[in-house]
């Protein structure tokens, strides 16, 4: 199989580089006209997918929405994985797992095991029981092609008082992280497999992203108030390597499918004036 990193660098040349989160927040189900509960669920998916399953380059589910409705929830993540394979956008589970290596040892085999039922191109990852701790998704995901996004600087006001501090040996918690992605996709050609997620809304980082070679997933904009021109501020030299991420501010226009494009097609053009040509 290809490396996650060929494949996404081809899904974004075909494609553009966006990613559309499948959030379904109670309000926007309630807002679409569904109820809140599986068939409400299964039909927001399905419509997600119907949308934009064959022209975006990333669907990003978001496990939290499914797993509030149990096993019949996670039946439905899953099926939704398949369709959005069947369709040909790349799948990234926002489910941000991290334990000790033992037990992340079962994580990487739930999501980048090509045999188990949720697996998925790439999945995000907490660091912070230390990166060596996700050395067997990093693992996994090299075996079979796939990716892992790792937290470094994300997109909401509290995550700074972590990220921000600072080591023993002066480096930021969050350029340890940078640091150690950095290294796992040295020598990574046209991208590496292993990204960082860095929010849109924290402005300019103070963090050195020049040498990660690998995709920077930048959630937060939209509904969290940053805009395509922020990520000029946040990103600075690093911007080819962006792959810019909306949910709500996508899926509030639904649940018309034309409606879901066209505003899918919107915060494609916002980031394509600023991202450099792919
Ligand atoms: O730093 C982070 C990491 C992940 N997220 C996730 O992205 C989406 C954002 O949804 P919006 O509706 O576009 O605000 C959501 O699933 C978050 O859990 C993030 O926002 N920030």
């Amino acid at each position: 199989m290809e490396s996650f990193g060929t494949r996404l660098h081809r899904a974004i040349t075909e494609r553009g580089p966006l990613c559309v989160g499948i959030d379904p927040h109670p309000g926007l189900l309630a807002q679409w006209g569904l109820p809140d509960d599986v068939h409400g669920l299964d039909r927001f998916s399905r419509t997600v997918v119907e949308a934009l399953g064959d022209r975006v380059a990333v669907v990003k589910p978001q496990s939290a929405f499914f797993e509030r409705f149990g096993s019949r929830g996670v039946a439905i993540l899953e099926s939704t994985i398949r369709q959005l394979r069947d369709a040909g956008s790349l799948v990234l589970l926002d489910v941000k797992r991290g334990d000790i290596g033992s037990t992340v040892s079962a994580y990487a085999a739930a999501y980048l095991d090509p045999s188990s039922p949720v697996y998925v191109d790439a999945v995000t990852a907490s660091p912070y029981l230390g990166v060596g701790s996700l050395a067997p998704m990093f693992e996994l995901a090299a075996e079979h092609g796939g990716g892992v996004f790792v937290l470094a600087l994300t997109s909401n006001p509290e995550g700074a008082a972590v990220q921000r501090a600072v080591t023993a040996d002066g480096r930021t918690v969050a350029q340890t992280v940078i640091d150690e992605i950095s290294q796992l996709n040295r020598g990574a050609s046209p991208l590496g497999s292993f990204g960082l997620v860095v929010g849109a809304t924290i402005g300019d980082t103070g963090h050195d992203l020049s040498g990660v070679g690998g995709p920077l997933l930048a959630p937060g904009l939209g509904a969290q108030g940053a805009g395509a021109a922020d990520l000029r501020t946040v990103f600075g030299s690093s911007l080819a390597s962006v792959l810019p991420s909306y949910s709500r501010e996508v899926l509030s226009a639904g649940p018309d499918v034309g409606a879901l494009r066209a505003a899918a097609d919107r915060v494609l053009v916002d980031c394509r004036a600023v991202l450099p040509a792919r």
